[in-house]
């Protein structure tokens, strides 16, 4: 029922919040697989850009991120993959967006990093249509900063924001070719998971 809400609000509005979207066993179990996975040192610092035009670029973006490999899933993320499979498909009946397929990320953004605003697509390769961010963290205060900021078109041609903070289980969707966002200055360690649904094959 929650997945037609999401797709609903995406045709109208083309983003949405879901609070709970998880439970909190689950959340909580997904957070220290992410920590263990930390633990390992199998972040890297993230990058901007695709292929030849990859950078890291720490004062564009600070966070560390740990790719989850399709192939490799542990049986959390496989489970996590499978609720994504199932929004996918609710998305596609209402919004016809033809996503395909899925690619994520857990990120970490210790104290003190940020993401600068911009777009979830790539100016030459398109494919991510629709981008998917599940906060994992254990409790957040609006004093802690890293509020996701996206930005729309207000009236007479000014911009209007909205601020999100990672409250873990809350669920954030928006189509990634048309809402810049950025993640504002965090004080505390900031864990997520960030998913794109794309309209290309795997
Ligand atoms: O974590 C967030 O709130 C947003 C992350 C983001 O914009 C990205 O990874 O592209
Ligand atoms: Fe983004």
């Amino acid at each position: 029922m929650e997945n037609e809400a999401v797709a609903m609000a995406l045709y109208e509005k083309g983003w949405c919040i879901i609070d709970d979207f998880i439970s909190e066993d689950f959340r909580k179990e997904l957070l220290q697989e992410q920590q263990e996975i930390l633990a390992h040192g199998q972040f890297r610092h993230a990058g901007i850009g695709k292929g030849d035009d990859f950078k890291i670029k720490p004062e564009i973006r600070s966070d560390k991120v740990s790719w989850m490999d399709y192939h490799l899933l542990t049986p959390l993320q496989s489970w996590y993959w499978e609720m994504m499979e199932e929004l996918r498909m609710a998305i596609n009946q209402r919004c016809f967006l033809g996503l395909r397929s899925f690619e994520a990320h857990f990120a970490m953004y210790p104290p003190g990093s940020f993401y600068l605003r911009h777009l979830d697509q790539f100016q030459d390769v398109k494919y991510r249509v629709v981008t998917v961010i599940l906060y994992l963290n254990d409790h957040w205060d609006d004093d802690d900063g890293g509020a996701l900021r996206m930005y729309f078109p207000g009236e007479n041609g000014e911009e209007t924001s909205v601020d999100v903070y990672p409250q873990g289980g809350r669920l954030v969707v928006f189509l990634s070719g048309e809402i810049p966002h950025e993640v504002l200055l965090t004080k505390k360690e900031r864990v997520s998971i960030t998913g794109w649904f794309r309209d290309i094959e795997y």
